[in-house]
């Protein structure tokens, strides 16, 4: 676990939440086949939260995220990101996808296309945005999630950890209102697990509403508003990170903290 305490003053006074909902998620169920993943999901999330979504392996917190952007599809229930319902519609799925930015493990970096390139694939294409526009804001990006002296080298030419700050960058050149994480650190060599969290957390500064799926629980305790812990494929238990981990109210969250913390 980063200690991110000794290294960086988080200043929580500018990380405020907003009273506008930014998801809505009731009575969300979701099922591989015959095996029920996501059991009666409710969760309101608020514009400028820092969510961070704990649980042991195979308890579904990829899936729920996934289904936030419709890469996975739910059965029952409902999802609404910023006021649109998510439904086969694909016309609503291409609003939702271009207000929703997601940093997966793996960085997917397209081999062969630079670092500009890998940034301005997208706004160019799918949004039609032109081509200097594109590159000024990807170096603009780059520039925040500062590397943009990589921008003409080569993915396989960077760090792992550089190449997860071009993810979040190419994600941001989306505009996007909403950053999803899924685990972006555990693929990462320690020393470059802290360049990548401070990359999220300037992002939580700037007010970004952000789920971050991940077992940094230093990053939990001081970035997030608000610990989530599922297991099960249900959610077990929030609350704020000093509850959370002072005072962890169900028999499953104190075997979890103990189990990851080591205490
Ligand atoms: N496409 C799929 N088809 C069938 N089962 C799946 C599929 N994707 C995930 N699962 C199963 O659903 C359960 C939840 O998976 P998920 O990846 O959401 O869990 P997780 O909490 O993110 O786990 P981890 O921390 O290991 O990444 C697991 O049992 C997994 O094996």
């Amino acid at each position: 676990m980063s200690d991110l305490a000794a290294n960086r003053e988080i200043d929580r006074s500018r990380m405020a939440v907003s009273e506008n909902v930014a998801i809505q998620i009731t009575n969300m169920n979701k099922w591989y086949g015959a095996f029920h993943v996501l059991r009666d999901i409710n969760l309101t999330i608020y514009e400028g939260e820092r969510i961070v979504v704990c649980g042991p392996s195979g308890s579904g917190k990829s899936t729920l995220i996934r289904c936030i952007n419709r890469l996975e599809e739910h059965q029952a229930g409902s999802i609404v990101v910023d006021g649109i319902e998510l439904t086969n519609d694909l016309k609503n799925i291409d609003k939702v996808r271009s207000e929703v930015g997601m940093v997966f493990q793996h960085f997917n970096l397209f081999p062969h296309l630079t670092i500009l390139e890998n940034c301005t694939l997208a706004p160019i294409w799918v949004r039609k945005v032109p081509k200097k526009e594109a590159e000024e804001t990807a170096m603009h990006f780059l520039e925040k999630v500062k590397i943009p002296e990589q921008a003409n080298k080569y993915p396989g030419q960077l760090s792992g950890g550089q190449q997860q700050r071009v993810a979040i960058a190419r994600s941001l050149c989306m505009k996007p209102k909403i950053m999803l994480f899924d685990e972006p650190t555990s693929a990462l060599d320690p020393e470059m697990i802290k360049e990548v969290l401070d990359t999220m957390i300037e992002l939580a500064q700037e007010g970004m509403t952000m789920i971050c799926v991940t077992h940094e629980m230093g990053f939990a305790r001081q970035v997030a508003n608000r610990v989530i812990f599922m297991d099960q494929g249900q959610i077990v238990e929030q609350n704020e990170p000093e509850a959370f981990f002072l005072n962890p109210q169900s028999d499953r969250t104190k075997l979890f903290l103990s189990q990851i913390l080591g205490h």
